[in-house]
């Protein structure tokens, strides 16, 4: 007989609506995605990832000389902090990057004396903290792979400059730089995922915003969410050629194998990102005139569409730009990090000014009650 009393169980919390929020509005309807009422595309097209993050920050899009003030901030805690260093240094060079960034984050969380300050100022304060030092903490990870030393920052480049610029010591091409800055805009917040959601279960226990963020880079190194940028990478070098990417495909589908990059839990009908991000990919295939790298995504994603009718998700154009780029695979979602580190710390800062305690219910299925006697 069907228990008519049982709770009903959203397994995933599919489709539950847990919070109001002011900070995006991903519409899978309309396929789109607004950032502080602003269509994502639009700024992508026309601002930089320096006015994003104010943007998500803020509420508004900075003045002038809110901009240069912000800008300072940012250029001013650049430098990797030599306590950082070291603490990196003792990981192997092994070592996942999502780890060694984990890691880096909690010695910076734990050299911050205003660390458990839970204020709107100090928790500002500190999200431009981590936002402005992460691109010297994963360029000097994938530096010291190849036996390179760090580099020192330049505070007369931008942010995407800059962070290409301490990984490669070169500034690229305006051209690189653009859809660098393009994905990082594209990646920075997307509402109730699963690693913003641990930000926010972690800040509901009144914990503070560096353990938030460490908690949120645990949850987005799994390859069902940020992680699945590198694993593309690994679905593109496994395949080779596009000629072999139907028959890769067949192969993956008949041992139930999820293919990454496709897919999402909201978006049914097609990603609001990826066109901005494909545009981008297709700039970089020109410019380092790879086109067999295109070929391979159009391939994969044509016979993808065909046998299941599951579109790309952003990491599926993020992965191979990354890779033209000239980044370590494994500095993919680090990179994702380095973006998402705004959308966090903007969910953390609103999950305070308005906090209860998450804590769901289980259905208890185990054993009746029983005694040891
Ligand atoms: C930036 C981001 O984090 S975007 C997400 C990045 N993650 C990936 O690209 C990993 C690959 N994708 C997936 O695993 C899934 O699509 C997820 C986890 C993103 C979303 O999953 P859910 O919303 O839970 O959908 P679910 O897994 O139930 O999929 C529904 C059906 O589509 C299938 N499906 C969904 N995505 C895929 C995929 N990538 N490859 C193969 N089959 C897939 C499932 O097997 C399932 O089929 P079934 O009903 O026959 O069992
Ligand atoms: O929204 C999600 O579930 C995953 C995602 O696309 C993101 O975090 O950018």
């Amino acid at each position: 007989m069907t228990d008519t009393t049982a709770p009903e169980i959203r397994k995933g919390l599919a489709g539950v609506v847990v919070d109001t929020t002011t900070i995006s509005k991903v519409n899978p309807e309309t396929n789109s995605l607004l950032y502080r009422g602003y269509p994502v595309q639009e700024l992508a097209a026309h601002c930089t990832f320096e006015q994003v993050a104010y943007l998500l920050w803020n509420g508004e899009l900075p003045s002038e000389s809110e901009l240069a003030a912000f800008v300072e901030a940012e250029h001013s805690q650049r430098a990797l902090h030599p306590d950082v260093k070291t603490v990196i240094d003792l990981l192997p060079t092994t070592a996942h990057p999502m780890d060694v960034v984990r890691t880096a984050v909690s010695v910076i969380g734990a050299q911050d004396p205003s660390a458990d300050d839970a204020s709107p100022s100090s928790n500002l304060a500190k999200a431009v903290r981590l936002y402005a030092a992460l691109p010297a903490v994963i360029a000097y990870d994938q530096r010291r792979r190849h036996g390179l030393d760090a580099i020192e920052a330049r505070d007369d480049l931008s942010y995407a400059e800059n962070f290409l610029y301490v990984t490669f010591g070169e500034v690229p091409d305006p051209v690189v730089v653009k859809a660098f800055d393009v994905s990082c805009i594209l990646y920075a917040e997307h509402s109730f995922n699963a690693s913003t959601f641990t930000a926010r279960v972690v800040t509901s226990t009144l914990s503070d915003l560096y353990s938030a963020v460490v908690a949120a880079i645990g949850t987005l190194k799994g390859p069902l969410h940020g992680g699945a940028n590198e694993a593309v990478m690994h679905v593109f070098d496994e395949i080779g050629t596009a000629d072999r990417a139907e028959a890769w495909l067949e192969d993956a589908l008949a041992s139930k194998r999820k293919i990454m990059g496709f897919g999402h839990r909201v978006y049914k009908n097609g990603d609001s990102r990826v066109p901005t991000m494909k545009a981008s990919l297709e700039t970089l295939v020109e410019y380092y005139d790879r086109p067999e790298m295109l070929e391979l995504y159009e391939t994969l994603e044509e016979a993808m569409v065909s046998r299941k009718n599951i579109k790309p998700n952003l990491d599926y154009p993020s992965g191979p730009a990354y890779n033209l780029m000239g980044f370590d695979t494994a500095t993919f979602t680090p990179i994702f990090v380095a973006a998402r580190v705004t959308g966090w710390t903007a969910h953390v800062m609103e999950q305070l000014a308005a906090n209860a305690l998450i804590r769901p219910l289980s259905a208890y299925s185990g054993p009746e009650e029983r005694h040891l006697a």
